[in-house]
């Protein structure tokens, strides 16, 4: 299937209006605490670039990188996550702050929640900027949402179909063409 730039869900500015809230809900909650934040490959990569730069300097931040894949090609998940490139820092005992472009199925979050869980961080929490609520197969608890969208595929802002369209500043509804 191919698809289209459909219109905006979401635009530059109501992303960086969330973009800000949700930045000093985290520097309030995590004033004076060293954080690890983890931005989930690829999909996270211009919301986390955004949303560190509003943390400030009263959060003692450090970045890291994940990189998973279950979409592929196509806009349903394969049910099979992958990793494909690991942290470069121990988490163990560390705050971490894993985020995320968007919580769909639940299947990555769920995944990478076991698996960082697992390495013993001192606390560990979510921040996704989508919420696609109504697709939801595995339950995840998440500290800090964006916003709750409706059952449609996106692109823009980080978010792909098969490797295209990230580079969009808005969200668009991606439309099928036939
Ligand atoms: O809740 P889920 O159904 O698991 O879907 C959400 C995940 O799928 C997408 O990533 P993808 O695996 O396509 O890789 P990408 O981030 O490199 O685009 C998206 O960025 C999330 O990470
Ligand atoms: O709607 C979506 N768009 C892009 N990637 C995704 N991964 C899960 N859901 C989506
Ligand atoms: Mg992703």
């Amino acid at each position: 299937m191919e698809y289209r730039i459909g219109r905006v869900l979401l635009s530059e500015e109501e992303l960086r209006r969330k973009v800000k809230e949700l930045g000093s809900r985290i520097r309030e909650d995590y004033k004076g605490k060293k954080v690890v934040f983890v931005c989930v490959l690829k999909g996270a990569v211009i919301f986390f670039s955004d949303l560190v730069r509003e943390i400030g300097p009263d959060v003692d931040a450090q970045l890291d990188f994940l990189a998973i894949s279950s979409y592929g090609v196509s806009t349903k998940s394969s049910g099979v996550v992958k990793i494909q490139k690991d942290l470069s820092t121990d988490i163990h005992g560390k705050h971490v702050i894993i985020v995320e472009d968007i919580l769909d199925t639940g299947l990555s979050l769920s995944y990478i929640g076991k698996l960082l869980r697992e390495r013993g961080p001192e606390s560990l929490e979510i921040c996704v900027l989508l919420d696609k609520a109504e697709r939801r197969t595995q339950h995840v608890d998440v500290k800090y949402t964006g916003f709750t969208i409706p059952d449609e595929f996106v692109i823009g802002y980080g978010l792909d179909y098969a490797g295209q369209f990230r580079h969009l500043p808005a969200v668009h509804i991606a439309e099928p063409l036939d």
